[in-house]
């Protein structure tokens, strides 16, 4: 079956992760006998560069008619002038919003090679299998913005919004997806202090208690959950939560397998394609060195496979491949420790394409 695949590779690193990711997917094609086409479309700060818009309408529309898109990462210091009309980072906001893709699933689940790669003790890491649901298109990221007066008394405001609806769909998913593992859910929010997080609650407890009362469920205030999360990590099963907590949790949770570039995620809707992404950014400190680490993207074409395109096989192929070479000592820079020497961006695709080709 044939299978449109639109690339957005966007900026800094993300080019260079993508074209790893696109080598993988094709030697997945190529194994398993499958029909993948591959279109590149601008997004982010590139794309204000050549249209002037960071999410041009043909990218929109290519999106829009694509099985699964995948995307490698938007922004630099290049486009940051405050005075700017648009940032590079309103191209991926908008195609989130326009896609509906409301639901991104981050799993934080470690490889057994990387062992070693962790800032945090191995007894503490040891076990941690989490899946965050991070709700994605709305919240303060969507929020009314603006700014006034002048001097001393300039002064900007962003406002944070969730609705009933906002927040059902979102508690819905993650908790059948609970229901799939080992069914516990874990709500996190910030309601003792923000009016949208105790709307967040109360609706949750409402889902959790009509339609999913075989789940256990709880909630943690998202202060207290930072530290759980470095402290007993192996205590959570699936985390809900919005999205600007699951944004920065996420982050804080990479130093649980090692590094921001191993972990993936998909963006999900009720229907249409889904995005595929690293949860990292540009890295603008390493891009054109040739020496990021293109698995979280390469992880996230795996789970393109799974989600959009219902290949499983493949999807496990890619990860069983990955722990192959993180088996075989193959680290990038970000995961290299004592006197392991660090291989290329691209030598670690051609190790991963390898080993899928058997
Ligand atoms: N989804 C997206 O497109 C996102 C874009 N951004 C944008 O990216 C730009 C840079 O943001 P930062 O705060 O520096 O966050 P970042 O995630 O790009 O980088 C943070 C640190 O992690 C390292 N890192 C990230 N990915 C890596 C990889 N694959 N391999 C090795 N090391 C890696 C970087 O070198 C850097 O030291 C900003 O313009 C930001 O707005 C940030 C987060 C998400
Ligand atoms: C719009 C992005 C820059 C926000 C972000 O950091 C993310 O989605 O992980
Ligand atoms: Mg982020």
């Amino acid at each position: 079956m044939k299978h449109s695949i639109v690339l957005l590779p966007g900026d800094g690193i993300g080019p260079e992760i993508v074209a790893q990711a696109r080598g993988v997917l094709e030697a997945v094609a190529s194994r398993f006998g499958h029909d993948f086409s591959f279109s590149s479309h601008r997004i982010g700060g590139i794309a204000i560069d050549e249209t002037g818009d960071p999410l041009p309408a043909e990218t929109v529309d290519a999106c829009r008619s694509a099985s699964a898109i995948l995307l490698g990462a938007v922004g630099g210091p290049r486009w940051d002038d405050p005075s700017a009309k648009t940032r590079p980072e309103a191209g991926l906001l908008r195609i989130r919003k326009e896609l509906g893709l409301f639901a991104n699933l981050r799993p934080i689940k470690l490889f057994d090679e990387l062992a070693d790669a962790s800032p945090l003790r191995a007894d503490i890491v040891q076990g941690t299998d989490i899946l965050f649901f991070r709700e994605l298109t709305g919240g303060v990221y969507f929020g009314e913005s603006g700014s006034s007066g002048e001097g001393e008394d300039e002064t900007a405001f962003q406002s944070m919004t969730y609705s009933r609806r906002e927040i059902k769909r979102i508690v819905r998913m993650a908790a059948t997806a609970a229901r799939e593992r080992s069914n516990r859910l874990t709500s996190v929010d910030k309601a003792n202090v923000l009016e949208p997080s105790r709307l967040w609650r109360r609706v949750a407890a409402e889902v959790m208690t009509e339609e999913f009362p075989d789940v256990q469920y709880d909630v943690v205030l998202v202060d207290a959950m930072a530290m759980h999360l470095i402290n007993r990590p192996a205590d959570f099963d699936v985390v809900v939560t919005g999205n600007l907590f699951g944004d920065i949790l996420t982050d804080e949770a990479s130093m649980l397998p090692g590094s921001l570039g191993m972990l993936p995620s998909a963006s999900l809707g009720e229907s249409g394609p889904g995005l595929y992404e690293p949860i990292h950014g540009s890295a603008p400190d390493i891009a054109g060195k040739g020496i990021a680490n293109p698995l979280a993207t390469i992880l996230a074409a795996a789970m393109m496979l799974r989600h959009s395109l219902s290949l499983h096989a493949e999807a496990d192929a890619i990860e069983t491949a990955v722990a192959g070479v993180l088996a075989d000592g193959l680290r990038t820079a970000d995961l290299a420790r004592g006197d392991s020497e660090a291989i290329s961006c691209e030598a670690m695709g051609a190790a991963v394409v390898k080993k899928i080709a058997g």
